[in-house]
């Protein structure tokens, strides 16, 4: 059976709670626009029989003013509905929009392997733009136009009932033939507009990456994947064109069928004089304009079944990854937290471990070095030290306190994470290093910028702390834009310091200049810092051997990088780095 595209709109009336009075003014007025419509053919007819019988000029003239004063009517009551569904429109889906992108943010990072940046914005902006055109006016309009034909109906009745009963069957077929195709051609427009989100992905992939491609000769597959891509969109829209224009092409045939019936039954009684002139024009202006909101509701349809797709997508868009919320209430203690992993197992793919009951305790102040051959579980240790996932098996905690048990937010206010990717925003530097917390101190940031190793490069800065950064604005090596991550550290003073191979994309040098600010970093905190070069754990107290995903070896780093037997000694050899 279809799918009921109202079903998807539902979920999004919710938006337009704060827009009830504008709504309720668009209910008066969309059905005020549609009955002024039905007022021009009757007075047509007055007129013309008027005439035709010598009325008194009089009577032609107020008329004619009552015409003048239907079309200022509708020209008004237009102009109205345009200005409040506009702004019903704008207002609701901002906030579906805002509501979009906090979700977006709160994901985990798995969100954004299976929903490229393109993707999100095609959602955004396509999708929300595409229901903001139902949220305005489009249900009301649907209802106003199936209102409108029962208003024909009935004033053709009066006029003339054997003219009417030429066109209630047409009417009441058409829109027979609109419940049975309610929500055939959705299927085919979901299609459409997922291929067209997945090109966009494509593409902001790949114009990201464009460097890259460039270098390893990869721009001529590139190319050839957009045009097959291109060529799937075509036949997708092709499709959904197709299913589309089924409903208001049998529309046009049926009223053209009509129309002539009409004419021909208004000829015949015309010439019978059982009709006269001015009910024959006024007949068949009504029978005209039949056609209008029968042919407006099944384009209109067409607009309802591409928006119900988007909300379809919204929703699951919103539903997506909300299976597991954080329930935690809890803050850290005060003071220097210990981290623990108690037998933790964890896999991102069921019945794919990736770490196998791995424990170790670390005490405050106390710094881990961990350490193994790449696809060990490295970064999977700090990633759920981070809290962005929770082993299946087992326990981590840090301050006494299982993770799952702490408020995220409070977590990582005193947990900072340093990884090798540094996002460097289109934003001044201050706000590059508050993130655009207006409240701290320049003396704070000038500070943080220091202990990071960045003093002499604020000082070259034309602005200071005002310098744009980020795309077309002041460029920064890697090394710099590392210094500008660990100055956002520095500023938050966390207990507990996660590093996950911060030096990893740095050539020797800039690794020299950094880590003076690394090791300043890590004095006097708790940190695990992941290293698959061991010779630069020189400041850590104990050192974690991955294999595989589980625990090969675990203790002080003194103690096993002078012992011969141990692994860490052996990978120490590896690197030439045994003292
Ligand atoms: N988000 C993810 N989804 C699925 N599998 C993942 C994900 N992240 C990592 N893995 C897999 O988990 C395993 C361990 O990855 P992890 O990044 O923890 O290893 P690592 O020791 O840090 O490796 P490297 O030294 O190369 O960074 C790898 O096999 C990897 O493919």
């Amino acid at each position: 059976m279809a799918d009921s595209p109202l079903r998807h709109l539902s979920t999004f009336v919710r938006y337009l709670r704060g827009e009830r009075t504008a709504v309720a003014l668009l209910a008066l007025l969309v059905p005020a626009g549609m009955g002024l419509q039905l007022v021009a053919p009757y007075l047509l007819r007055g007129f013309i029989d008027g005439a035709l019988s010598g009325d008194s000029r009089k009577t032609l003239l107020d008329l004619a003013a009552w015409s003048l004063a239907a079309a200022v009517g509708t020209l008004v009551v237009t102009a109205g509905t345009e200005a409040l569904s506009s702004r019903v429109a704008w207002r609701s889906t901002n906030r579906l929009r805002a509501d979009l992108v906090e979700h977006c943010l709160s994901r985990p990072p798995g969100f954004y392997r299976k929903h490229p940046p393109g993707e999100l914005v095609e959602r955004m902006d396509g999708d929300v733009t595409r229901l903001a055109a139902v949220m305005s006016t489009l249900l009301l309009e649907l209802l106003a136009q199936a209102l409108l034909i029962v208003g024909i109906l009935v004033a053709l009745f009066r006029l003339e009932w054997r003219l009417a009963l030429v066109f209630a069957p047409f009417a009441a077929g058409t829109l027979l033939l609109l419940r049975t195709l309610v929500g055939r051609a959705m299927p085919f427009v979901t299609a459409r507009q997922r291929v067209a989100a997945d090109l966009q992905g494509f593409l902001e992939e790949r114009l990201a990456a464009a460097e890259d491609l460039r270098v390893n000769g990869a721009s001529r597959y590139t190319l050839r994947e957009l045009g097959d891509r291109q060529d799937d969109l075509y036949r997708k829209a092709r499709d959904a064109a197709r299913a589309s224009v089924r409903w208001p092409a049998t529309v046009q045939g049926l009223s053209a069928v009509s129309v002539v019936l009409a004419l021909a039954v208004s000829a015949w009684l015309h010439a019978r004089g059982q009709l006269s002139t001015g009910t024959a024009f006024a007949s068949l202006s009504y029978a005209m304009l039949l056609r209008r909101p029968l042919l407006a509701v099944t384009t209109r349809f067409r607009e309802l079944e591409d928006a119900a797709a988007s909300a379809q997508r919204l929703r699951d868009l919103l539903g997506h990854g909300t299976a597991a919320p954080r329930t935690g209430r809890g803050t850290l203690p005060a003071g220097l937290p210990g981290v623990r992993f108690d037998g933790v197992s964890f896999g991102y793919e069921p019945d794919e471990p990736v770490l196998r009951d791995v424990s170790f305790t670390l005490r405050p102040g106390e710094r881990l070095g961990v350490v193994g051959r790449t696809g060990s579980g490295k970064s999977t240790v700090v990633r759920l030290l981070f809290g962005l996932h929770h082993p299946g098996a087992g326990s981590v905690s840090a301050g006494g306190l299982d993770l799952t048990e702490i408020d995220p937010r409070a977590l990582r206010s005193r947990v900072a994470l340093v990884t090798q990717e540094v996002h460097v925003f289109h934003a001044s530097l201050r706000d590059n290093l508050t993130f655009f917390d207006r409240s701290v101190p320049d003396d704070r940031l000038r500070a943080a910028l220091g202990e990071a190793g960045l003093g002499p490069w604020l000082r070259t800065l034309p602005d200071g702390l005002d310098t744009p950064l980020g795309a077309g604005a002041r460029g920064m090596s890697a090394g710099e834009e590392q210094q500008l991550a660990l100055a956002r550290v520095f500023l938050r003073d966390p207990g507990l310091v996660l590093m996950d191979e911060p030096t990893a994309r740095l050539d020797p040098y800039s690794e020299r200049l950094l880590m003076p600010a690394l090791e300043r970093l890590l004095e006097g905190r708790t940190a695990v810092v992941v290293e698959h070069r061991p010779h630069l754990l020189r400041n850590v107290d104990r050192i974690l051997v991955l294999e595989e995903g589980k625990v090969a070896e675990e203790g002080e780093r003194r103690v096993l990088a002078a012992d011969p037997g141990s692994r860490f000694h052996a990978l120490l050899r590896t690197a030439g780095a045994t003292r």
